[in-house]
């Protein structure tokens, strides 16, 4: 970052106070405008300059006051957006450099808030006092809250329903629509509003966390069991530093996925407001108020996804990163970065304290507690009598599920299903689990053996029986399935291999007919509202067999669940990308960890045709520390994270040989450097998408080399040919 440098006017010579200025364009640097006499100017000022023949934003990242011998273009205005502080510009300017960013691109990012006006007028819903021609528990609750407007998402979640229900109501006419009144306060979160009654070992935990507040830049590991009290513990952190400085502001990170009314719920209960949320799915508009509450320092308390991270803090007291472990914090398009590596940075600017929640730590993030670069706070037991339930492994090779009475493959072993069949008759409910959303993830013609791929793609279409579609879930194509082959036009030979959620629903129905069982994935609760509706379906005991894909496996307490069987233990160790253990080892440890959670026992039971795979060892050992060794030794011998850096390149092109011809070039720049190895080029796994081609490199350094200072000194080798894009990945998450 430039310097602030303020030369004090010379009276012999003629001085211009000039502006380094960033354009929101794709430029490599800042670049000099003149301030124009009497327009008052600082840093992290919005400003409209030129550039070319257009007029672009800009953001002021430094001042100086020079003789120059050409003229300037002066800056032309300064639009009424809140400044950005100081230390928050630096952050993104730091940030942008490190993910190999024009820093132009990265803040048109972190300011994308601001492209939307505010809002002047918001719609809401409220009763007529018609009544509904049908009624059902789910409308008759929303008629029950909606006595005074509310906006759509709001009465949904408040009532306990999908959206779908308020916007019927609403065509039915017992629900109106009616312009909001406007309210600009922010509530503000009262720390003694509902403080926590803490068990000793939560106190304990509590009391080791003071004593790293004080300290300024404090990195924690809280680590505990599931159901452990962890978010207890770092709520009451949480009220400490809203407590002890006025102007502190808090930012508690969650995987999108778990940023469910089940913890904005809690957040409302302890602090006595709704909290700022900031994800995927606000509206522009709420999106540009939380973007200026945060930039004037009113709003100070701020629960969201991962970009909440670069939301303009003024001084930020503490980072909370919940299921820090979580791959959703890893951003996989445009701009990839890591919000837990760059919040610990962030910490450090700020001279926060961060700390890291999860019952299953990254290998990078407890290797840090291990050689004390972090502190490492453990919650050892459940809260209250819940203890942690018992695991077992079904060996599959001797257990095969046979065919059902259509001669269908089933999927759920003898041993599963008598388990089943137990916790039904003791009225419990279950939680099957398998990570794969629709009916089928291949369909192939028995003809000619042709595998469904979305055009130009490599990747296999997924089959979703409850829309009758074939899927890409990487593209988001879809087609309805065809009753022909396209390939060999055989009839009617399309079959459907392997098992998704909605396959093993239909087992379940034909094994277990008077169950009620139902879909917990991404598909069937597509947003807050539906997803509230049905964990309190779940809670009520509405449903007695829940088959979940990841997103019913966080966060939730179901207190009657009390079986919950993996369908494919092994599903997540194929594909052998750097992580594949450890992300298996993690979900499945938080998966079985939804049994048993109050007051009744727990059991959960692993289908795998790998009961010795050194996963399913420590799982059903319940040994955490044997398969960290395992991993962390296997990663060690191989020099990768976290004991050394990766970074990958991805270089995609429509002309195949074009693209071959310049990774083979660039690989002749690779720079001759001590302790960093290239690998590549390689084909990526998935080498055609939408029509791209793609090749990878893999950069991997010894963890004290520049790694960014490598890349960007071999790229700048050799000049890129338009019609190649590159991707640059620091620390991949994905090896696609
Ligand atoms: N001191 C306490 N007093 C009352 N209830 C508690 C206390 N500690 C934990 N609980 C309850 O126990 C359950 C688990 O607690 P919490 O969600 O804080 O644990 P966690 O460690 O964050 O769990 P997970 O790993 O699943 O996210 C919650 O329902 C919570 O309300
Ligand atoms: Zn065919």
């Amino acid at each position: 970052m430039t310097p602030v440098t303020e030369y004090l006017a010379d009276s012999r010579e003629k001085l211009t106070l000039t502006a380094k200025v960033v354009v929101l364009a794709p430029v490599p640097e800042a670049l000099d405008y003149a301030v124009p006499d009497g327009m008052d100017i600082a840093i992290g000022d919005h400003v409209v300059v030129p550039l070319g023949h257009a007029k672009v934003r800009g953001l002021v990242i430094g001042l100086i006051r020079e003789a120059i011998d050409f003229p300037l273009k002066p800056i032309l205005s300064k639009p009424d957006d809140p400044p950005v502080p100081e230390n928050s510009l630096h952050f993104w300017l730091w940030a942008a450099n490190w993910t190999v960013t024009p820093p132009g691109t990265f803040l048109n990012g972190c300011l994308r808030a601001l492209k939307v006006a505010r809002a002047q007028v918001r719609l809401g819903y409220v009763r007529t006092g018609i009544e509904p021609a049908r009624i059902t528990k789910a409308r008759e609750r929303v008629i029950e809250t909606a006595i005074l407007p509310m906006g759509l998402g709001e009465l949904a979640l408040a009532a306990g329903v999908s959206e779908g229900v308020v916007t019927g109501l609403a065509k039915e006419g017992v629900l109106e629509k009616v312009a909001l009144p406007f309210d600009d306060r922010i509530p503000q979160p009262d720390p003694d509003f509902a403080p926590a009654r803490l068990n000793p070992s939560q106190s304990a935990a509590h009391q080791l966390l003071q004593m790293e507040m004080a300290k300024g830049f404090a990195p924690v590991l809280l680590d505990g069991v599931t159901g452990s009290g962890k978010t207890e513990v770092y709520l009451e952190s949480v009220a400490d530093v809203l407590r002890a400085d006025p102007a502190a502001q808090v930012l508690i990170l969650l995987p999108e996925i778990a940023l469910t009314q089940a913890v904005l719920g809690r957040l409302k209960a302890r602090f006595g407001v709704e909290v700022a949320q900031w994800h995927a799915n606000i509206g522009n508009s709420s999106r540009r108020r939380i973007w200026e509450g945060v930039a004037t320092g009113k709003i100070r308390l701020v629960v969201g996804a991962r970009s909440a991270l670069f939301l303009p803090y003024v001084r930020l007291g503490l980072i909370v990163i919940d299921e820090e472990h979580d791959s959703s914090y890893k951003q996989e398009e445009g701009v990839r970065y890591h919000a837990r590596d760059l919040a610990v940075f962030r910490a450090r600017m700020d001279g926060a304290m961060v700390v890291m929640a999860s019952a299953t730590p990254s290998l990078e993030t407890l290797t840090n507690a291990e050689k004390e670069r972090y502190t490492w706070i453990r919650l050892e037991k459940r809260h209250g009598t819940a203890v942690l339930p018992d695991i077992e492994l079904i060996d599959m090779k001797a257990h095969a599920p046979g065919k059902g009475q259509k001669n269908e493959q089933m999927w759920l072993s003898d041993i599963l299903v008598a388990e089943v069949w137990e916790t039904l008759k003791r009225r419990e409910q279950v939680l099957l689990f398998l990570n794969r959303r629709g009916y089928a993830p291949l369909v192939l013609c028995k003809a000619c053996g042709e595998k469904m791929s979305a055009p130009n793609t490599d990747s296999w279409l997924v089959e979703h029986r409850s829309s009758g579609r074939l899927v890409c879930h990487l593209t988001g194509f879809s087609m309805r399935k065809p009753k022909i082959c396209p390939h060999c036009k055989a009839v009617d030979s399309l079959v459907s291999v392997g098992p998704g959620v909605e396959r093993i629903l239909e087992e379940v129905q034909s094994r277990f007919p008077d169950a009620r069982a139902e879909v917990f994935s991404s598909d069937t609760v597509p947003d807050a509202a539906s997803s509230a509706a049905l964990i309190r379906r779940i809670e009520d005991h509405d449903i007695d067999i829940v088959i979940a894909t990841q997103a019913a496996a966080k966060g939730h307490n179901f207190p009657n669940l009390t079986l919950v069987g993996i369908v494919d233990a092994d599903l997540g160790l194929k594909g052998g990308d750097l992580r594949a253990a450890e992300r298996t080892f993690q979900l499945l440890q938080q998966a079985t960890g939804r049994a048993g959670r109050s007051v009744k026992p727990g059991k959960a039971l692993l289908q795998t045709y790998t009961p010795e795979h050194p996963v399913m060892q420590a799982l059903a050992h319940q040994d955490r520390e044997a398969f960290y060794a395992y991993e962390g030794m296997s990663r060690e011998m191989a020099g990768f994270p976290p004991y050394g850096r990766l970074a990958a390149l991805i270089l995609q092109a429509k002309d195949q040989k074009l693209l071959d011809r310049f990774s083979r070039e660039l690989a002749l720049f690779i720079p001759n450097t001590d302790g960093i190895d290239v690998y590549g080029p390689a084909d990526a796994p998935l080498a055609l998408v939408r029509g791209q081609w793609r090749k990878r490199f893999l950069v991997r350094a010894d963890r004290n080399r520049d790694l960014q200072g490598f890349v960007n000194h071999w790229l700048a080798a050799i000049k890129r040919p338009n019609a190649i894009r590159l991707i640059v990945d620091i620390e991949p998450y994905s090896f696609l």
